[in-house]
């Protein structure tokens, strides 16, 4: 079954384009790592898959429905904390606002379960009753991780999930990801991520380059970057946009 399709994608915010001709489809269950230099519009496409944003041309299903249409079906980890530090609200709090659907004001025994569970699966069910202002920056990461679960998604979009996170922990957060059954798209300036079991990478930069089939042998040196990442897909790729 297929969880998204991109076809002839083109947005602008202003005058000149910022992604062009994108192409993507996703089956579902798939993992889908997205790469790519600063500016280079990955956020911008995870804000149209969102629905958050409207392409110009070209068109967007998820399972079969638009964007806003499908929005519930979507778990997302944003790049940067949304929440007010101001407000005293627990961890506990904040994965449980995951369990609230719409016309739901209460949260159940299951729901508090569900949140424990989650907490548990992410190695934080320790700092449960914490403020969450009293957190470090990884750990409040870990907290978004686990309300965006416990809305129990078909999809989960991270945006940079191991930007704030010390390598144990980054270790901990990709591992999760990969071991999820569910659709899968992580941002990642982070080459690490290519390890892991990904079943497509798409290198964006105002084009898109995907690369699925075998997994890629990426050497690891650490002076491998991203320009030379995408010659490396560019020869090995199944999808060359442009
Ligand atoms: N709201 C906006 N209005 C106008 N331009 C924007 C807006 N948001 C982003 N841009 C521009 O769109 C381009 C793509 O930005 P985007 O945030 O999608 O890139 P990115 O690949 O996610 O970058 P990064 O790796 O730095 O997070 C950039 O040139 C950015 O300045």
């Amino acid at each position: 079954m297929k969880a998204i399709t991109i076809k002839n994608l083109y947005f602008k915010y202003d005058k000149d384009w910022i992604l062009e001709n994108i192409n993507l489809t996703l089956m579902d269950k798939e993992f889908l790592a997205i790469i790519g230099p600063n500016g280079g519009g990955k956020s911008t496409l995870l804000k149209l898959i969102l629905g958050f944003l409207k392409p110009n041309r070209g068109e967007i299903k998820i399972y079969g429905k638009s964007p806003l249409q499908a929005r519930h079906l979507i778990g997302y980890v944003p790049q940067y904390t949304t929440f007010s530090l101001d407000i005293p609200i627990t961890v506990v709090d904040i994965v449980l606002q995951g369990r609230l659907k719409k016309g739901k004001f209460f949260y159940s025994k299951e729901d508090k379960h569900k949140a424990l569970l989650m907490l548990e699966r992410l190695n934080i069910a320790h700092l449960k009753d914490k403020k969450i202002r009293d957190l470090s920056g990884g750990q409040r990461q870990k907290v978004l991780i686990a309300r965006a679960l416990a809305t129990e998604p078909k999809i989960l979009i991270m945006d940079e999930p191991t930007s704030a996170i010390d390598i144990k922990g980054q270790k901990e957060i990709l591992d999760l990801i990969e071991s999820l059954d569910i659709t899968r798209i992580v941002v990642s300036h982070d080459i690490k991520i290519l390890f892991k079991e990904v079943d497509k990478i798409a290198y964006i930069n105002k084009i898109a380059i995907i690369h699925e089939g075998p997994k890629l042998n990426i050497p690891t040196d650490q002076h491998f970057c991203e320009v030379e990442l995408m010659e490396f897909l560019k020869d090995t790729d199944v999808g060359f946009n442009k």
